[in-house]
């Protein structure tokens, strides 16, 4: 098993530097799936209301054995329940499918701005982690002015914004903001969901150098970035791969060659447009 290390949040909670996504896994098949990433020693699981999969995930969580407090399990707030009476309805049913009795980090997956309603979203949020249903809490998508609404309006900062971060869009500017905040950056599809990414002359010979894998060094460049990727993987093989990226380092010059692969999203998820219910 992989001892996954940890960083500290501003919250103060322990957080792993690398975690799993679960996009896609559902079912038996997805349970399965989510029990050999704990086994392979990830802590950290991915979920949202959108993925239709909570249930799985706390299945795995009651499978894997574990103690509950060694897994961080997240889920994230659909852009229909926006809202603070919405919010919280939201949160108990999350809570009801994942069959525990506490989201660890419970994110706002999309901040809908046309909706204007991730202010009132996140006061339900601050309100939920008083009364102990939730522990820590985030956002996904968000950018810096709507961090800083946030900041202004209710005095409490995110203490995770995870975002698209991947070779081809690193998020310097965001990833420096954050850094600035005592914000931890959570990469989304940091494989680029196995794009020609993992193809690109820079990334193979950086593997054929370094004697590992071509996801392991993309991988390994979100850690040395200070952001905590969540590959999704539905094979143990590779979540075991996934997850054996530290015990070995990258230089800043091969950091900064990967980096140089930067061109932009690649979906259709720029924040201040992107509407998800
Ligand atoms: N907050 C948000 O808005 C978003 C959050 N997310 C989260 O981020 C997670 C990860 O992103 P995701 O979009 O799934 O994409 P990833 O970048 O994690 O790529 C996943 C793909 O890569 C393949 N893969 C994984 N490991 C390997 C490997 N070692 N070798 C070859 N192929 C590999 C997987 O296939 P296989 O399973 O067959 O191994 C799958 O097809 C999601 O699961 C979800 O939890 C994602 C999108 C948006
Ligand atoms: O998988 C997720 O969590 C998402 O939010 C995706 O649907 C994401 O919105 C996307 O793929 C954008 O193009």
């Amino acid at each position: 098993m992989i001892s996954i290390p940890t960083v500290t949040l501003a919250d103060g909670v322990s957080f792993p530097q690398l975690g799993f996504g679960t996009y896609g896994l559902r079912g038996a098949d997805g349970t399965d799936a989510i029990v050999s990433a704990i086994q392979a020693g990830y802590r950290l699981l991915d979920s949202a209301v959108n993925y239709e999969n909570e249930s799985e995930v706390g299945e795995a969580v009651r499978r894997s054995g574990l103690d509950r407090d060694e897994l961080i399990v997240t889920t994230k707030i659909p852009g229909r329940d926006h809202g603070y009476d919405e919010a919280r309805r939201s949160a108990r049913e999350s809570l009801d499918r994942l069959g525990l009795e506490r989201i660890d980090l419970h994110l706002i997956h999309w901040p809908n701005p046309s909706v204007d309603k991730y202010v009132d979203t996140w006061r339900a949020m601050i309100d939920l982690r008083s009364e102990g249903l939730v522990r820590s809490i985030g956002v996904s998508n968000f950018t810096e002015a709507m961090l800083d609404r946030l900041q202004a309006e209710t005095g409490v900062m995110p203490v995770v914004n995870q975002v698209e971060l991947h070779p081809y869009f690193p998020q310097g500017a965001l990833r420096a903001y954050h850094e600035e905040h005592g914000i931890r950056t959570e990469s989304w599809s940091p494989l680029a969901r196995r794009s020609e990414l993992l193809n690109e002359q820079v990334i193979t010979d950086l593997a054929a150098e370094l004697g590992v894998s071509p996801t392991q060094v993309v991988l390994r460049w979100h850690v040395q970035l200070g952001s905590t990727p969540i590959p999704k993987s539905g094979h143990a093989g590779r979540q075991r791969e996934n997850a054996d990226v530290f015990a070995f380092a990258l230089t800043n010059e091969q950091v900064a060659a990967i980096s140089a692969l930067e061109r932009g999203r690649l979906w259709d998820g720029d924040p201040t447009t992107h509407e998800e219910m």
